[in-house]
């Protein structure tokens, strides 16, 4: 099975590429820019053409949360029409598209882990233009899997455990926001519940259950507790050291506004492809041994 995803250094290209490297019968190719320009529409189907898949992951984005507040049109340009074009021509090609999408498409007000059925109410530009993305990948093509997923980090790019650990060697204490929860979800887990997946849909038999799923790692914690994680693995690694110190949302001002709870329940994706993320705590570790050179 030939697997093309859209971005080249992306946290989700580059742990799927990494990931196919250790399975039979799975190639996974990247294309990015300039060859796939999400902004550039117009060459989009030609280029997703030229690599002929049998499956698209539409994982490139527009992911910069506060910058988008400032060019809600770049951000809708790549996360909605872009995204929209991905799956137009993938319903061309006759194959089917997993497209990655956000925990920031919910307001963060209920009071449990979000289920694919809730009401969508984004509270940021990034948010709007991801479930505008999600919407466009529907009309365009009825063989999706829209994953949302959240609080990707990964030994790829830029993510929360990068920046803690850079924090802990420029600091001795880093202040980190308390009252926004979630489940931080290593890209290295979502890539090995892709291929779980694209086995399912490319293999023998029709498959049926296409549709939006929730699929982010197990447990949950806040942003200051996932930080003392990174920081208590860091130092049993011999990385670099930090105290972390909760504050409060309004206590570090950006640009966008967060959801305080984005949970999501994950059941749905478990009980369709067999696959659950381990502990978060477990995958946080596993990336900190790949960013340590230590696994
Ligand atoms: N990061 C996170 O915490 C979360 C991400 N998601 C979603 O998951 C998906 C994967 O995220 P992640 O791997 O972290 O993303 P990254 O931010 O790591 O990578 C984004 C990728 O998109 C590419 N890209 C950006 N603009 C364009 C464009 N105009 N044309 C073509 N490619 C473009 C970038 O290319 P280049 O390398 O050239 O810059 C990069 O490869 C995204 O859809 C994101 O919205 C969902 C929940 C959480
Ligand atoms: C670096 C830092 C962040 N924070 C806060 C800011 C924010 O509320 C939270 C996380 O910071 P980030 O910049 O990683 O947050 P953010 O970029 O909003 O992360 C989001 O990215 C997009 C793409 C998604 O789809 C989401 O699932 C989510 O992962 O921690 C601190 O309190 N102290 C710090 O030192
Ligand atoms: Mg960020």
């Amino acid at each position: 099975m030939r697997i093309v995803v859209t971005g080249r250094e992306g946290q989700v290209a580059r742990s799927l590429l990494e990931a196919a490297q250790l399975r039979k019968g799975v190639e996974v190719i990247a294309v990015g820019r300039p060859q796939l320009d999400l902004a550039r529409p117009d060459g989009v189907a030609e280029a997703l053409e030229a690599s002929r898949p049998d499956l698209v992951v539409s994982a490139a984005a527009y992911t910069a949360v506060d910058q988008a507040e400032d060019e809600p049109e770049a951000a809708f340009a790549v996360n909605a029409v872009g995204a929209g074009k991905v799956a137009e021509a993938t319903a061309r090609l006759g194959v089917p598209i997993i497209h990655l999408s956000t925990d920031y498409v919910f307001d963060g007000t209920a009071d449990r882990a979000y289920v694919e059925t809730d009401p969508t109410a984004p509270c940021s530009v990034y948010g709007a233009s991801k479930l505008a993305g999600e919407q466009a990948v529907a009309v365009y093509n009825p063989r999706h899997l829209i994953l949302r997923t959240a609080w990707i980090y990964s030994p790829f790019g830029k993510n929360f455990v990068k920046t803690i650990l850079r924090l802990a060697t420029e600091r001795d204490e880093i202040a980190v926001v308390a009252d926004q929860w979630g489940n931080p979800t290593s890209a290295l887990d979502i890539a090995d519940a892709i291929l779980c997946a694209a086995a399912m849909l490319g293999g023998e038999g029709s498959f049926s259950a296409f549709g939006t799923y929730h699929l982010a790692g197990t447990g949950e914690t806040n942003w200051s507790g996932f930080a003392r994680c990174i920081l208590d693995t860091s130092k049993a690694l011999g990385g670099p050291k930090a105290r972390v110190r909760d504050i409060a949302t309004a206590d570090y001002p950006t640009r966008a506004q967060r959801p305080a709870n984005s949970r999501l329940a994950s059941a749905k994706f478990a009980a369709t492809f067999g696959w659950r993320a381990p502990d978060w705590r477990k995958s946080t570790d596993i990336v900190a041994r790949h960013i340590f050179n230590r696994s």
